[in-house]
């Protein structure tokens, strides 16, 4: 059985993925760091010189890859559903489980991370809304089970998961 993480940055797909992979003993892989060693170089370089298209274009051949695979939990990143590919990917090849989080906590959880490009701007917050307003119906569609993340640590989240799951 696969696993598949989506939702919007600071969500906490890469931590809870990988917490989630050492409760259930299954092998994790992040697209994101996937998407790096392949390109040999970080994602603001990724996004500075081939533009969003280009990491795009590589998030989709490593989101085609990874799902391929069996019995694995998978953190994608937060645009990943932008794509109907990889949305037909992540729907067809396992469970999706949709960490829903609030605004405020995608600010305050990704604040001192400056390795997100697209809220390296004036306004996170507004960057944040407006790409929940757009992203919010695709995690919904391509989901099997939505998992709210505000005021439960890691470890809830985790056990909510399992819960879901019925595992
Ligand atoms: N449920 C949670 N409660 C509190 N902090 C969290 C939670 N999930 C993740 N975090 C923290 O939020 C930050 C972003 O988490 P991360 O796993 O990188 O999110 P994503 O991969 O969805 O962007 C990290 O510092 C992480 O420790
Ligand atoms: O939401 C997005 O478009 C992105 C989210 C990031 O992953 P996280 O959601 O793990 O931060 C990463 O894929 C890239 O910066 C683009
Ligand atoms: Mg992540």
């Amino acid at each position: 059985m696969n696993i598949f993480l989506v939702g919007p940055m600071g969500a906490g797909k890469s931590t809870i993925g990988r917490l989630l992979s050492t409760e259930l003993d299954l092998p994790f892989f992040d697209s994101d760091k996937v998407i790096e060693e392949r390109a040999g170089a970080n994602i603001p370089w990724i996004f500075d010189v081939e533009g969003e298209a280009g990491f795009r274009d590589r998030e989709t051949a490593v989101i085609a890859d990874l799902t391929c695979q069996n019995n694995i939990i998978l953190a994608t990143g937060g645009g990943a559903v932008l794509k109907s590919e990889n949305r037909s990917y992540l729907k067809e090849r396992g469970s999706v489980i949709y960490l829903k989080t609030s605004v405020e906590l995608q600010i305050e959880r990704t604040r001192k991370d400056k390795n997100r490009p697209l809220l390296q701007t004036e306004d996170p917050t507004q960057v944040l809304q407006k790409l929940m307003d757009i992203r919010d119906p695709l995690y919904q569609e391509v989901c099997d089970h939505v998992v709210t993340t505000d005021k439960r640590n890691p470890k809830l989240v985790v056990s909510e998961i399992c819960r879901v799951l019925n595992i």
